[in-house]
């Protein structure tokens, strides 16, 4: 079988990091071929350069053995190549009929508002999208955002699919169905690209798989003739241990407690505490509420009924969460979790400014010492304390908001899927963070897909249609937690 794509001897420099050095990829026609590497290897790097986003500053990339068009010319590019990035490209003001045939090039003369609706029906139609044409692409959920930008990706003609991390926001039974439809793309021999942090979604769903380390390629193999551990030492270079979850006793002092909480549409009835020296799982699939509850925890919605109190104060709001001694790690990192212009220091110590130095004033000095520390702790790899966090790749920005969740020694922390996007290494250093957290006595709420995650927690609240159904101890198996999430047990 002929190489369908291929990237070779690639370098790529922003000002001065080398985020790809020398990098190259082959990926053979008609396979799922994964590309996996630690935070900051040159995954995404590689994908702007694979879809014709960026210019490499050496190499070359070829698709079917021919040189890829030149910049300039997006549509030859969306012919070959398409991307489901980790942020959707989908305009939520737009419909989704308008969202499929944005960007393409039309006959000219005015756009026949009908015509693309019909065009628009005929590709969900074809790609087996059960999704209205004339609805708001804002109002649709991740899962079926991403069901669009395939569709409209395979409408333009391509055969190879680049998927960056595309279930880093789905639950279990939606990964399922995407990878069912991988499959299916996969007997139309479609070629893939599929990068994620999750292991076993690659032994799961790829045939082949390419290493990257440090910006270098370091291997290639058929899946079947990679072990799971010597993935994982190809990644990171070393013998990866695999975490111990510590043992503790919870305190006696209350640090956060929600009453009688309601939010109509979300979840329904809650009561919960947590106590200095205890973490607090929150589980549920993506209709549970898990995720409403954990943002009223926090202030960012306000609840129909019930009250939260932090350390005893009733929370009306962020600020005022925040000021009761609470820390917290959103969901939208993009939104929410950092400020992509400020640097590493700037964004890491928001919370502790009134603590670094006198009268308000918080010197550079101490700033960035402690976002050093940071920097050590969380294992963010990084230029130094005064690179903008916008620069920064997904995962090692994800750390830079748990820094900040944890800076300023909060008495109760809630962190709404804190490893999302972080890779393997990295995934225990942020675990570990926030036992170290714990340990030094606050309690936390941990709301996680991921059922390592949840094995931090020493019991796990299930949620199940708005409501907790279940309050499970720690020492509980796969099988046990995922059967009360899907509703089958109680
Ligand atoms: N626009 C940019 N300006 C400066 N540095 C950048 C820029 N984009 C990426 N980098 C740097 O290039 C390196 C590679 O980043 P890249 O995003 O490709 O990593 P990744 O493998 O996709 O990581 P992750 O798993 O966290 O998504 C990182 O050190 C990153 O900080």
């Amino acid at each position: 079988m002929k190489n369908h794509v291929e990237a070779r001897n690639i370098v790529k420099r922003f000002g001065p990091t080398v985020a790809l050095n020398g990098a190259g990829i082959s990926i053979k026609e008609g396979d799922t071929h994964a590309l996996v590497g630690r935070n900051g290897a040159g995954k995404s790097t590689l994908v702007s350069i694979l879809t014709g986003l960026q210019r490499p500053d050496e190499g070359e990339v070829l698709f079917s053995g021919e040189a890829a068009p030149p910049l300039a010319d997006r549509d030859a590019w969306r012919r070959r190549v398409a991307c489901v990035y980790q942020k959707s490209t989908i305009i939520p003001e737009l419909s989704v009929a308008e969202n499929l045939f944005l960007n393409r090039q039309t006959a000219g003369g005015p756009i026949k508002w009908k015509a693309l609706r019909a065009r628009a029906r005929e590709v969900l139609e074809t790609y087996q999208v059960d999704i209205d044409a004339d609805v708001l692409a804002g109002d649709l959920g991740v899962e079926q955002r991403q069901l669009v930008e395939i569709a409209r990706a395979l409408s333009f003609g391509a055969t190879f699919i680049i998927l960056d991390e595309p279930t880093a926001q789905l639950d279990g039974p939606a990964i399922e169905r995407l990878f069912e439809r991988m499959r299916a793309l996969r007997e139309q021999g479609v070629t893939m690209m599929f990068i994620s942090h999750h292991l076993d979604e690659v032994y799961e769903i790829c045939q082949s798989v390419s290493v990257f380390r440090d910006a270098r390629h370091i291997r290639t193999a058929e899946i079947d003739d990679l072990p799971h551990d010597e993935l994982v030492s190809a990644m990171t270079g070393e013998a990866t241990a695999t975490y111990t979850y510590r043992s503790r006793t919870a305190g006696t002092g209350v640090v956060l407690a929600a009453k009688g909480l309601s939010l109509t549409g979300r979840y329904e009835a809650v009561d919960l505490t947590v106590r200095s020296g205890e973490i607090v799982g929150l589980a549920g699939s993506g209709s549970s509420g898990k995720v409403g509850l954990a943002e009223t925890l926090v202030g960012l919605r306000r609840p129909d009924k019930g009250v939260v109190s932090v350390n005893g104060t009733p929370i009306k709001d962020v600020p005022s969460a925040l000021k009761a001694g609470l820390g917290f790690v959103p969901q939208d990192r993009h939104h929410e979790g950092f400020v992509p212009l400020l640097s590493i220091a700037e964004n890491a110590t928001i919370p502790i400014a009134h603590k670094l130095g006198r009268f308000g004033f918080v010197s550079p000095a101490s700033r960035r010492a402690r976002a050093v520390e940071m920097i050590k702790d969380l294992d963010i790899k990084t230029e130094g304390p005064d690179q903008p966090v916008g620069d920064l790749s997904g995962g090692n920005a994800q750390k830079v908001v748990l820094a900040r969740a944890l800076a300023d020694d909060p008495k109760a922390l809630v962190v709404i899927n804190p490893t999302a996007g972080v890779d393997v290494k990295a995934k225990q250093s942020l675990l570990g963070a926030v036992e170290d957290a714990v340990e030094r006595g606050a309690g936390a709420v941990l709301v996680s897909d991921e059922l390592d995650d949840l094995r931090v927690c020493d019991r796990v609240l299930v949620m199940f249609h708005g409501r907790v159904v279940k309050d499970v101890p720690r020492g509980w198996s796969d099988h046990e937690l995922v059967a009360v999430m899907e509703g089958i047990e109680q």
